[in-house]
């Protein structure tokens, strides 16, 4: 789907006094946006919409291995989001809270990250001294590679695709290419410092951490590490609390008004749990374009020292010095993507035009008609970071159980499956888990994976209506005072 709109039917945005808070998310396949107002009954998303990137590039660097994507392409959705909500609700905000895809790196060069320009509806900036953004999926460091890397003093593996190894992927294969810039940050850390003006970039510890080489219990970068094996330290963020403000626009933003406050950025997947999470003994599955399944650790819980490269559960910081034990899957709805792309190209390549969008309400509907499958497929077309070697597989195939319906039912199966693989179901009871909550939309749009998360985690599942981490963002800033 290129485009999504949503709007209730009232305009609460623009009754005066009312709180209203923009929130964003930059994720890995679509730009979200929403409008929350708090009420007398608590928050309501009075606007939403969603604009897919189209972002792809191609890696001049690292070829085949890269995985990047075009700053302009993701600001041009950015603003078209912003563009369709209505002027009179834009004009009431007073907070802006932005999220998305972690672990990824820009470079930029200070004081030309973007150019301003006078609109109909106020001010807009468009990306200016900007580099491609290297996202969490590149494959450019190889296992060998992150090997030959100093030890990082963090209770987080480093992995390909996390921007500490990117920078030193670059200074080790590429040094010239970061000569121009002077400014690093995640893509939501570069909106942030646009927005505000920022000289030097600030990160919040959540996206610190996805970074490597970063510290959770200091709240620091492995500075003399890093220093110590020539790394560019002038490339690192300010770290700051996720939470708080980074600063206030100088400019009126969309119609939005100047001197608005913007918090500093934060993880996707943090946010998309803070939308739903309401108990202690809830677990919240996000499918987006990657998949997480996490639990909330117990209160004052502090990570090991050092990092298990082969578990895969990792704790995420979230809020308030607290942690997630998430199982962060590298395989979510960019498999079934994958699936419906390889469906496309064949169509095209055998004189046939598909609109993937067709495609995907094809395949679950077929889906739908096929309760089981004999199929056994392994999902892990983008390996996993404990496990980078194991690919994706298809045994057990019988020729009756070759239709769309049959082998659409068991990728999603297979999706969910990898994810029990790595977070069982009576780890989950074990922790006191009483109920799982969904969120992302590759799962609010696939009756067949809902299906699969009922069948292989009995417990009760829940999907909220206004759950996924431009919702939870604005919430965060909502509810920080
Ligand atoms: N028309 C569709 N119907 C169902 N699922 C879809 C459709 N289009 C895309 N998807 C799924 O949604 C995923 C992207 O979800 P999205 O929330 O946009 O990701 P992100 O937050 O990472 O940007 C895709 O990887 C795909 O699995
Ligand atoms: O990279 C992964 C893979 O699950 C996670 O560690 C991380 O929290 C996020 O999923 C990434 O930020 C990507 O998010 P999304 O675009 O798939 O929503």
């Amino acid at each position: 789907m290129m485009a999504d709109n949503q709007a209730i039917g009232l305009s609460p945005c623009a009754t005066p006094g009312t709180v209203c808070v923009l929130g964003i998310d930059l994720g890995t396949t679509s730009v979200k946006a929403a409008l929350v107002i708090e009420t007398e009954q608590g928050q309501i998303v009075a606007q939403s919409c969603s604009r897919e990137t189209q972002a792809q590039a191609d890696s001049l660097a690292a070829g085949a291995q890269g995985m990047e994507q075009d700053v302009q392409r993701i600001i041009k959705a950015l603003n078209e989001c912003l563009a369709a909500f209505p002027q009179e609700h834009l004009q009431r905000v007073s907070r802006i809270g932005i999220s998305g895809q972690m672990h990824g790196v820009v470079f930029w060069k200070t004081n030309q990250g973007c150019k301003w320009a006078k609109s109909g509806t106020g001010h807009t900036f468009q990306p200016g001294e900007v580099s491609h953004l290297i996202t969490w999926q590149d494959g450019r460091c190889s296992s060998s590679f992150l090997s030959s890397l100093p030890q990082p003093q963090s209770h987080l593996s480093l992995a390909t695709g996390f921007g500490c190894a990117t920078i030193y992927w670059y200074l080790k294969n590429s040094p010239d290419f970061l000569k121009p810039y002077d400014a690093a940050g995640t893509i939501h850390d570069y909106v942030v410092a646009m927005l505000c003006d920022l000289e030097r970039p600030l990160m919040s510890a959540q996206n610190a951490a996805s970074w490597g080489y970063f510290n959770s219990r200091s709240k620091s970068w492995n500075t003399e590490i890093l220093r110590e094996s020539g790394f560019p330290l002038d490339l690192l963020p300010e770290v700051g609390d996720p939470g708080d403000i980074a600063g206030r626009m100088p400019h009126d933003w969309h119609g939005i008004p100047k001197g608005t406050e913007v918090g500093i950025a934060l993880g996707d997947f943090q946010c998309s749990v803070y939308s739903c999470m309401t108990e202690r003994t809830d677990a919240v599955l996000n499918i987006s374009t990657s998949a997480q399944l996490t639990v909330p650790m117990p209160l004052g819980f502090q990570p090991p020292e050092t990092p298990d490269s082969l578990s895969a559960v990792a704790y995420f910081p979230y809020f308030d010095g607290n942690y997630l034990a998430v199982a962060a899957s590298l395989n979510g709805g960019n498999v079934l993507a994958t699936f419906v792309d390889m469906l496309a190209r064949w169509m095209a390549e055998l004189g046939y035009e598909v609109l993937e969008s067709n495609v995907y309400t094809q395949m679950i509907n077929a889906a739908l008609a096929q309760n089981d499958s004999r199929l056994s497929i392994c999902p892990t077309v983008f390996g996993e970071r404990h496990m980078p070697e194991q690919l994706a597989s298809v045994t057990s195939i019988t020729a009756s159980d070759l239709s769309l319906g049959h082998v659409t039912r068991a990728l999603c199966h297979g999706i969910i499956q990898n994810l029990h693989s790595m977070l069982p179901f009576q780890h989950l009871k074990e922790a006191g888990v009483k109920r799982i909550l969904g969120s992302g939309s590759a799962l609010s749009r696939n009756e067949v994976l809902k299906q699969e998360v009922e069948k292989i985690f009995p417990f009760p599942v829940i999907y909220g209506k206004d759950v996924d981490a431009a919702v939870g963002a604005a919430m965060v800033m909502l509810h920080r005072r």
